[in-house]
């Protein structure tokens, strides 16, 4: 079948589609006027008719369904276009394995890397990544997936490795405690031994939780933090500071070539509506006119960076010379409070900001020193918060609009508890 076919088949479904949905509308209308001039009005209340129309309703979804399910498979078979990539040679061309690539995060990293004309291989095990960030590479011949957790050890050949694998939204990370910090330890053990096998220089996603609730502010890399180790966010701060630890080590003894990243909080695409950070939650909220929830006072305060900045910076030091740890994140902070406002305005809608009860060992401040990024990496953030929120509640207003129409109901955020 050739490629003008398929369009052609494409456009005749969507109509049909269109027409069997509009017929049964028709149909319920006529019959409607129809019961209005013969019968009484309030016959529609009988359970029965409410019952049949409920029926044709169904029966409606099923058959849009299944067309879909045609053009799903009919698009299958044409062949697939992929964004313009670079060319480069075999010298300058690297393969790079990115642990955590189906995340929020490892996918914008995986776009960026691939644009560049790299072969890029992406392992993850799915906890929190998705296909779905993915699948616009799926099928090219520089670009792999491998489904696999690192907490076993992997075989592969690569030239760089970033090691992002591990849930980073609190909610995701203390649904599972030990699985974090065994992701974060025997699966950074694992990454780092796959490196030190194959000389490969590797970057690892730390976090601005080393610093937990801070009492030094802004935070330095030098600051050496304030975290709860018996708390509910242990399993994350402190998984992380091992990842850190092993990380020094293998350099020292391995004399290996590594690069750390504390990356403070980050928004944009891709997050997932399940994401239970500040973010996805308010501007979901205020999509759906429901109540924005703020955790304990609000005077928590946050600094937001957009994505695409956290990825420029990834890249930029791991091509530097730089091996100490360094902050990525935007240094403008905003109080909760302020957030909630500022998403409430770019929203719209009528949602009412309501406080809640504080979320245990919440970080009360945070925020970026960047002198570091700046000096060593020639790197800052330029994405401003209204552009970069912009483009994240129109993300989110298509997710939604997926899942009312796959689940046919509202999608309903749940704190943690
Ligand atoms: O976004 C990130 O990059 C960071 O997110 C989390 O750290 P946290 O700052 O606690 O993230 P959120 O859950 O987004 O919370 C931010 C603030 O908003 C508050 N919040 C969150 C959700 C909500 O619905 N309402 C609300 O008031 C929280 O209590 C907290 O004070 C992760 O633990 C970090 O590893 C990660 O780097």
């Amino acid at each position: 079948m050739n490629q003008v076919t398929l369009k052609y088949k494409y456009i005749l479904l969507t109509v049909l589609a269109i027409v069997v949905l509009f017929t049964i509308i028709i149909r319920q209308v006529i019959q409607g006027n129809t019961d209005e001039t013969t019968e009484s009005k309030d016959n529609w209340k009988y359970p029965e008719d409410l019952h049949h129309a409920n029926y044709l309703l169904n029966e409606a979804y099923k058959k849009i369904e299944a067309l879909e399910q045609k053009i799903i498979s009919l698009e299958g078979r044409v062949p697939k276009t992929y964004p313009d990539v670079n060319f480069l040679n075999y010298l300058k061309r690297k393969r790079i394995l990115i642990t955590g690539g189906a995340g929020f995060v490892g996918s914008h990293l995986v776009d960026q890397l691939m644009l560049g004309g790299h072969e890029v291989i992406v392992v993850d095990n799915f906890f929190t990544g998705r296909k779905r960030n993915v699948e616009h590479w799926i099928g090219h011949e520089n670009f792999e997936l491998i489904h696999h957790d690192i907490v076993n050890p992997l075989f592969i050949e690569v030239d760089e490795i970033y090691h992002l694998a591990s849930p980073a939204s609190p909610p995701h990370y203390m649904h599972n405690p030990v699985k974090t910090i065994k992701t974060n330890t025997l699966g950074t053990t694992n990454i780092l031994g796959l490196a030190r096998r194959l000389n490969a220089k590797i970057l690892i996603a730390s976090t601005s939780e080393v610093y937990g609730d801070p009492d030094i502010h802004p935070q330095p890399e030098t600051y050496w933090g304030h975290v709860n180790p018996i708390g509910p966010r242990a399993c994350y701060d402190e998984g992380k500071r091992v990842s850190e630890t092993l990380t020094y080590a293998y350099a020292k003894q391995e004399n290996m070539q590594v690069r750390v990243a504390r990356i403070f909080n980050t928004y944009g695409p891709r997050m997932h509506m399940n994401d239970g950070r500040v973010v996805s939650n308010f501007i979901l909220q205020a999509l759906q006119n429901d109540v924005i929830t703020v955790y304990g006072s609000g005077e928590q305060t946050r600094s937001f960076q957009y994505v695409s900045d956290l990825v420029e910076g990834m890249i930029a030091l791991m091509n530097s010379n730089y091996s100490q740890p360094v902050n990525l994140g935007n240094p403008v902070e905003h109080t909760i409070n302020e957030f909630a406002s500022i998403i409430k305005n770019l929203v719209g809608g009528h949602s009412k900001i309501v406080h809640v009860s504080e979320v245990e060992d919440d970080p009360q401040r945070r925020r970026p020193d960047i002198t570091r990024a700046k000096t060593y990496l020639n790197w800052e953030p330029t994405v401003d918060l209204n552009t970069g929120l912009q483009k994240t509640v129109e993300y989110f207003r298509q997710e939604l609009k997926r899942f009312k129409y796959s689940h046919r109901n509202k999608f309903k955020i749940k704190k943690p508890s």
